[in-house]
């Protein structure tokens, strides 16, 4: 088999690391494989018995300067293969340079996008003046809670003294690359619904369907006003809460499909929500309280945060993008050194590790270097064409060699 950085990543991009039960062992094999033939030292932890994290090292030249974290997620969501026009783990390089596979934006671009340039930097001789880690962590798609969440509170990642972190980002439709200086918190949202069960031909209040239907009708209405926000034009999609049914379940089963002649005595609907960092928990919740599942309509609910809001300060989880934060300028000029441009500072819509790192206070931005290209991470057919993954090892060439060389001591 050829040994190019584009049959490295098709390689990369082989291994099933789909939920439920993600393959990390044989990814990282192969990336200790990758790490030892660059030169790069690998150590593996193990935080979470069978949830294995690779962090990989480029010491620098002065290491008692902070050092430079660069993440991504070894797994991914899962893919449904007949809804593919190849299959979502066979990474198929189609004849116009698509490359096909569930993690090609997300992200296992960026994973082996770092690695790449360290291999084409120490080519040239570059040597960092402080020190370049790589992570890969597992259980980012569910939370991140055996992942980041325990490595960001370990000892060893407190040892690492790290600075900046860079994690990833979202593709760009446009010429311009994207980056995200804060995510939204997601939060899992159950509400449930009983009432007396009865015939199915009668009109009668209070039974357990109505009760769910109208809470969904009253969320729907929410959904309503936050997405008018966004058509007005006044906020981005990443600015307002967003709120996604996401499961129905109700019905009585029976062997061909559902009882039809019967009101069923409870039913129960799931919302994914999200959070930017500026709203105020504590009115949704409230919200959610009073309007959405109110205990009169005989309605129960509950709400799962999925990680933190605020920092260790109480402070939005939220990375300044202004010449306070030494560290933009430094990013933004290794871009413009590498020939791109980057559009206006965003939110992410999504949710990444990134919190947590931000929860300790360290600068991170979400950076993922694909531009023209269509945003369709936990999409079906999920694509990054080869120009542009190869163009993003360009870019860290030049945003791993600034950051490594920013001389800030106190930063
Ligand atoms: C549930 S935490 C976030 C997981 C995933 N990255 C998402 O944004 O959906
Ligand atoms: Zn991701
Ligand atoms: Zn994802």
């Amino acid at each position: 088999q050829e040994d190019t950085p584009i049959a490295r990543f098709l390689r990369y991009l082989q291994f099933n690391t789909a939920h439920p039960n993600p393959n990390y062992a044989d990814p990282i094999s192969f990336l200790i494989s990758q790490a030892n033939a660059i030169g790069l030292q690998a150590r593996t932890l193990e935080f979470t018995l069978s949830k294995p994290l690779l962090l990989l090292t480029w010491p620098g030249s002065n290491p008692s300067l902070p050092s430079v974290l660069f993440n991504s997620h070894l797994d991914s969501v899962p893919a449904e293969p007949s809804k593919w026009i190849y299959p979502p783990f066979s990474a198929t390089l189609a004849p116009d340079g698509k490359i096909y596979a569930r993690g090609a934006q997300d992200d296992k671009c960026i994973a082996m996008q770092y690695l790449e340039a360290i291999r084409n930097l120490k080519a040239n001789g570059f040597t960092p003046l402080r020190t370049v880690h790589i992570s890969y962590v597992p259980d980012e798609e569910i939370g991140g809670f055996d992942g980041s969440a325990k490595f960001t509170g370990s000892k060893e990642f407190e040892d690492l003294n790290v600075g900046f972190v860079l994690d990833e980002g979202q593709a760009s439709t446009g010429d311009e690359f994207r980056v995200f200086y804060a995510d939204r918190t997601p939060w899992e949202l159950k509400i449930k619904a009983t009432g007396d069960p009865g015939h199915g031909s009668r009109l009668y209040d209070n039974g357990a369907m109505e009760n769910l239907m109208k809470s969904v009708e009253v969320i729907t209405k929410f959904r309503e006003s936050q997405f008018d926000i966004v058509k007005s034009g006044e906020a981005m999609n990443s600015e307002v809460i967003s709120v996604n049914p996401v499961y129905l379940k109700a019905g009585i089963p029976s062997p061909t499909g559902f009882v039809m002649n019967m009101q069923p005595s409870e039913g129960e609907a799931g919302f994914d929500l999200r959070l930017p960092p500026t709203a105020d928990p504590d009115l949704i919740k409230k919200r959610i309280a009073e309007e959405w599942a109110p205990a009169r309509r005989n309605m129960t609910y509950e709400v799962i945060e999925k990680g933190p809001i605020r920092d260790y300060l109480d402070r939005p989880l939220m990375t300044l993008t202004n010449d306070s934060n030494p560290w933009w300028p430094v990013f933004k000029q290794a871009i413009e050194a590498a020939g791109g441009k980057l559009s206006r500072p965003e939110i992410l819509a999504s949710t990444t590790d990134a919190r947590f790192m931000r929860q300790r206070g360290i600068p991170t931005f979400g950076f993922s270097p694909m531009t023209n290209t269509p945003i369709l991470l936990h999409d079906h057919n999920e694509f990054l064409k080869d120009t542009v993954y190869l163009r993003g090892i360009e870019v860290y060439e030049s945003v791993i060699s600034s950051l490594s060389s920013f001389k800030g001591e106190s930063y």
